[in-house]
């Protein structure tokens, strides 16, 4: 991994995560301590869930987002209880804590418990403990975002934003997103949903050029109003959108070890940093699913630099940027802009 002082400067700054998916933070120790306690039969016909060490094996060689998802969606049956979403929750932020996060926005899927029986109470009443704990214990504050699931038709995925929009009116739930398979699933057609969540002045972010090409954020921006786009790694590809993003400011969450896990580039380098950072778009650097892809935040933060060599001055900019396009408020973000600086006077 990187070295020297840029390393420490990495490890020293405050960070803040706006691309995780709780249920992709499930390790795989806890899956099976889960599977036995809530008594889950987990498939007996595939050897990787022989053992937690078979199942990382397995992990190491997913061939694409789908292979991916698919193990994705099996290790969450595991959760049922609300001790089982605050556990999830609690797990990650002691770790992100460990790692400098100070604030964290992250992701959760309630269509894929409430279709198994689960209530949408106890996820939320799960994570909501474990999130007072980590401001609480750490300091570190969160958000809430929820993602629709686009292999599930727009129907009812709509269906699933209306289960949801009372939390979100209430700020329970801080911003809705858009997951799961992205070819085939383009951003248009989730625009009732988005829609409605426009009119009521919600955060809105959608998960857009990962696998798919430039339309789909082009899409996520015009037909769903997004001001973030997750992933975003194909806006090379249409000069004058890559434009508007450092205009208007939209933050794209990029995840690099997430990409290459998932065969969408070969390696780091082949990542859109540079351009990014020469046309002044607005990016963070995220961990994704962590317990799949074989590394937190500190890891994708280390892995860019060994790629591009950074300097502190560049580093700056993405953390003030991670900062000041959250969605917390004004008052918060200023508490993190001092630590930044104190941070940051240590390698002047
Ligand atoms: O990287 C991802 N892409 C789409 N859906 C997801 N759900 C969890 N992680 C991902
Ligand atoms: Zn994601």
């Amino acid at each position: 991994m990187c070295q020297g002082k840029l390393h420490n400067l990495l490890l020293d700054l405050p960070k803040v995560e706006h691309h995780m998916h709780l249920e992709g933070s499930l390790e795989p120790d806890l899956l099976f301590e889960l599977a036995a306690r809530n008594k889950i039969d987990l498939p007996k016909d595939d050897e990787a869930f022989a053992s937690s060490e078979s199942l990382l094996a397995r992990y190491g060689r997913f061939t694409s987002l789908d292979d991916f998802l698919h193990y994705y969606f099996i290790g969450m049956t595991t959760l049922v209880t609300g001790e089982d979403f605050e556990s999830l929750a609690y797990a990650y932020f002691k770790k992100a804590h460990s790692q400098n996060v100070v604030h964290a926005e992250v992701f959760f899927d309630p269509q894929a418990h409430t279709t198994r029986g689960v209530k949408s109470e106890t996820i939320l009443e799960g994570f909501q403990k474990a999130q007072r704990r980590a401001k609480d214990e750490f300091g570190l504050t969160s958000e809430l975002i929820v993602c629709l699931l686009r292999h599930i038709s727009p129907a009812d995925c709509h269906q699933a934003y209306l289960e949801a929009l009372p939390d979100l009116k209430n700020g329970k739930i801080r911003g809705l997103g858009l997951s799961s398979t992205e070819k085939g699933n383009p951003p248009h057609l989730y625009k009732e949903s988005y829609e409605d969540a426009k009119k009521h002045g919600l955060r809105l972010t959608a998960h857009a050029g990962e696998e798919a090409d430039v339309s789909y954020m082009k899409s996520a921006v015009d037909d769903l109003g997004c001001t973030r786009i997750d992933h975003g790694i194909k806006l090379r590809d249409d000069p004058e959108l890559l434009k508007r993003f450092a205009r208007e400011k939209i933050l794209i969450s990029m995840c690099p070890m997430s990409n290459v896990e998932l065969r969408v580039i070969k390696s780091i380098p082949e990542l859109p940093v540079r351009e990014y950072l020469n046309a002044k778009v607005p990016f963070s650097i995220n961990s994704d699913d962590p317990a799949y892809f074989g590394g937190y935040i500190q890891e994708n933060y280390c892995g860019v630099q060994e790629a591009f060599n950074l300097t502190v001055e560049e580093w700056a900019e993405i953390a003030m940027n991670a900062i000041t396009l959250s969605w917390c408020s004004e008052e918060r973000k200023d508490e993190m802009l001092n630590g930044l600086s104190d941070a940051l006077a240590k390698y002047a």
